[in-house]
Formats: structure tokens, sequence, C-alpha cells
């Protein structure tokens, strides 16, 4: 990419494409085009295919995606599979019939089966069955790295498919009911302590309703009193968190780097670059990951773990020998990234 090639970031004001642009920015790219949701629905093939004819893009960083936590996923099956499946075909055909030099596409760890060995490599993907609460997600996914495998292989493209792990920092989802562990956890924990403190202004604000009756009945919902918080499971599954502006870093990274048509030498095999994990190769369990949120925020009640709650998979560590070959390493470890994602969400 030259520094001044016009660079398209779907989703520019998400966790992952936040962090993007923040990151071509520092690198001295000047000409980043962006579009809200509003603006542009990805969804929509017509404003899409209008939107690539007036702009016409040199590179693509596909961020855009109906995302969402272990329930957000498992409830709404149907968004999930649609929005998602309708954003990757618009924006990848698009940039196909409008000769756009490379596209990077972002999926996810969850592509795995279930019970994949771990760390999981690569070459596991379709081995075996999914993980039921977010299969239909997973399916979208799978077919964007196979829509992006064949256009290079049909249509000579060169569209590079990421999978990361579970992502947090600025600008995250904190929704209580829809977002992710992490997110989820730093919020319900704040608030847990702001009660613990008195503090009910705080809390009032924090959940923008009129009365702190109405924040107690309505954080009840997700067990959230100033003597304890609810986690949801058992506490035992393990996931690996990698911070959004290291996954930022790898993405421009790769986007500089690497290309579809590059093979990778494991052992004696060549393997041909269809999709690359991006994580840290290291996981905690859920509950290891309670306590050290609590420890930040300096909360004293009880975690209870609330088992009809889904776990959800396991484990799902990622292999990233691929991405530490090609000499790239994430920086931010778990308990610094969770001191700095918690004060920029206490003064946000
Ligand atoms: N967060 C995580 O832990 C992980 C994320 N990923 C993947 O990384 C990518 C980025 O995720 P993340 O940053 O967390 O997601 P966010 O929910 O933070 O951001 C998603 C972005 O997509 C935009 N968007 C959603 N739907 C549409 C639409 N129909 N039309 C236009 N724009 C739309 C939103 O726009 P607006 O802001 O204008 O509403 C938003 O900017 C996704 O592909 C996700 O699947 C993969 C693994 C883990
Ligand atoms: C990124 C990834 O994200 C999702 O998969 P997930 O890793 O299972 O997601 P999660 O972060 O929501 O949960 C991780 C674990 O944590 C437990 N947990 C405890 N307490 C809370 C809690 O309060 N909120 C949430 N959300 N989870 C909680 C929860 O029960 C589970 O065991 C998919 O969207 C998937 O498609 C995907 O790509």
């Amino acid at each position: 990419m030259d520094k001044n090639s016009k660079i398209y970031i779907a989703g520019h004001r998400g966790l992952v494409g936040s962090a993007i642009y923040k990151n071509l920015q520092s690198k001295g790219y000047t000409n980043i085009i962006t579009r809200t949701h509003q603006e542009l629905d990805l969804t929509n093939q017509t404003t899409v295919a209008t939107f690539f004819e007036e702009e016409k893009p040199d590179y693509v960083f596909l961020a855009a995606a109906k995302v969402g936590g272990i329930v957000a996923n498992n409830v709404y099956r149907a968004d999930f599979i649609y929005e998602n499946m309708m954003i990757q075909n618009n924006v990848i055909h698009q940039s196909y019939l409008h000769k756009v030099k490379k596209l990077l596409f972002l999926g996810s760890t969850c592509i795995y089966p279930k019970n994949a060995p771990q760390p999981m490599k690569e070459e596991y993907l379709l081995t075996d069955t999914l993980e039921y609460t977010n299969e239909p997600y997973a399916i979208a996914k799978i077919a964007g790295i196979k829509m992006c495998e064949s256009y290079n292989l049909q249509y000579s493209t060169n569209f590079i498919s990421v999978m990361p792990t579970n992502l947090y920092g600025p600008n995250d989802n904190f929704d209580l009911e829809k977002s992710h562990v992490l997110p989820a956890l730093i919020r319900k924990i704040h608030l847990a302590k702001l009660l613990s403190e008195s503090k009910h202004d705080e809390v009032v604000k924090d959940l923008g309703v009129n009365s702190i009756d109405e924040a107690r009945s309505y954080l009840l919902k997700f067990g959230v009193t100033e003597k304890s918080v609810e986690i949801w499971g058992s506490g035992k599954p393990k996931r690996e968190f990698l911070w959004s502006e290291d996954m930022a870093d790898a993405c421009v990274f790769i986007m500089e780097n690497r290309n579809f048509s590059d093979t990778y030498n494991e052992g004696d095999k060549e393997i041909r670059n269809t999709h690359i994990n991006i994580g840290t190769g290291k996981d905690v369990s859920i509950k290891e990951l309670a306590e050290t949120i609590k420890e930040t925020i300096g909360f004293n009640g009880d975690l209870v773990f609330n088992t009809e709650k889904p776990d959800g998979t396991m484990r799902k560590l990622t292999d990233v020998s691929k991405l530490n070959s090609l000499g790239w390493e994430y920086k931010i470890e778990l308990k610094e990234g969770i001191k700095i994602v918690y004060g920029w969400y206490i003064n946000k």
C-alpha cells in the first residue's frame, strides 16, 4: 500500500475498525475513506455497488459485521447469518468488480470445530462440527473465507482472510446482554463496586435510567448487586484475549506484507495461504479473567457462577505459529490491557 492509496475501512467506528483507522493514520496513510452504518448499509446490494462505483477504493479492510457475545449469537441466530453473509457478499463481490488491489476479510476463531485439537491450526477448518451457540455466525464467516479463496482462484484477486481470537479494547460494545465477556464483566463489576460505595448518581448516569431503584431492578436481571456479580456459565471455559490495537497492527502488517499467492512451509509441507490466525497463543479461564477484572477494579464482593447460562466452546486457543513466522507478535498483555480499557471506560 502507498501512503496515498485509497483505503476503505468498512466498520471504522467499531472495536477493530477504529483501531485500524488509528494505526493507518499513525503510519502516515492519508487517503482513508469511511462510511457509518447509517450512511451506507452494507447489507444493501445496490447502495454498496454505487459506493464502489463512485469511490473505487484501492484497498479494503472488511471490519464491518454483525458482532456479539455468546447470548447474542445464540438468540439472534437469523440476524447473525443473514447480515454477515449480506455484508461480506456485497463488499467482496464489489471489490472484485471494481478491481480492488487487496482486501482483508475478518473472520473469527469460532470457524474451527467445537472440539478441535488445541492449539488450533489453520488447517483444522472444516474437519468437524461447530459449536452450536455461534454456528450461524461461524458458517457466515466460513463462507467469507471460501468466497475470498474462490475469487482468488477464479479471478486472480488478492483477498486475504484473518481469524482473530476474542478481542477487547476502546470502542468495544459494553451492553450487559449482547456484548462479549470482557467488556460485560468490566461494566458489571464496575457497577457493583459503585453500588457498594453508594455512588448512586454514577450508577444512574452509567445506565441512563431515572432513579437508583430503576437501576437496581435492571441490574438484578444481570445478577449485579453491591454484594456480588453473576458470571455466566461454570467459569471453566478458557478464552484467549487480544488487545484490539495489536489486532489492528497485525491487520495492517498483513496488508502491507502478504499476498494470497504466498505459501508457507510447515515441515516439508507447502501450505496455501487461505487464512491466518491472529492471537496471542495464551489463554485464561473465565474464572481467572473475572478475578483479574475484580482485582483491577477493586471490588470486594463475590463472583457467582450461573450454570444455567451457556459455557460455549470449552477452549479455542489459536496456534499463531504461522503469524509469528511472518515476523509479527502481540505486545499488550491481558492484565495491562484490562487496566487500559477500564481507564478508557470510566473516562469516556
Ligand atoms: N470483537 C471480537 O471479539 C471479535 C471480532 N471479530 C470480527 O472482527 C470484525 C470487527 O468486529 P468488531 O470491531 O468487534 O465489531 P463492532 O461491533 O465493534 O463493529 C462493527 C462495525 O460494523 C459496522 N456495521 C455493522 N453492520 C453494518 C451494516 N449493515 N452496514 C454498515 N456497517 C455495519 C458498525 O457500524 P456503525 O458503527 O456505524 O454502527 C461497526 O462500525 C468483525 O468481522 C468480527 O466478526 C472476530 C473475532 C472476535
Ligand atoms: C469472539 C467470539 O465471541 C463469542 O463466543 P464466546 O467466546 O463464547 O463469547 P463471549 O465472550 O460472549 O463468552 C465467553 C465465555 O464467557 C462467559 N461469560 C461469563 N460471564 C459473561 C457475561 O457476562 N457476558 C458474556 N458475553 N459472556 C460471559 C460465557 O458464558 C462464555 O463461556 C461468539 O460470538 C463467537 O462467535 C466469537 O467469535
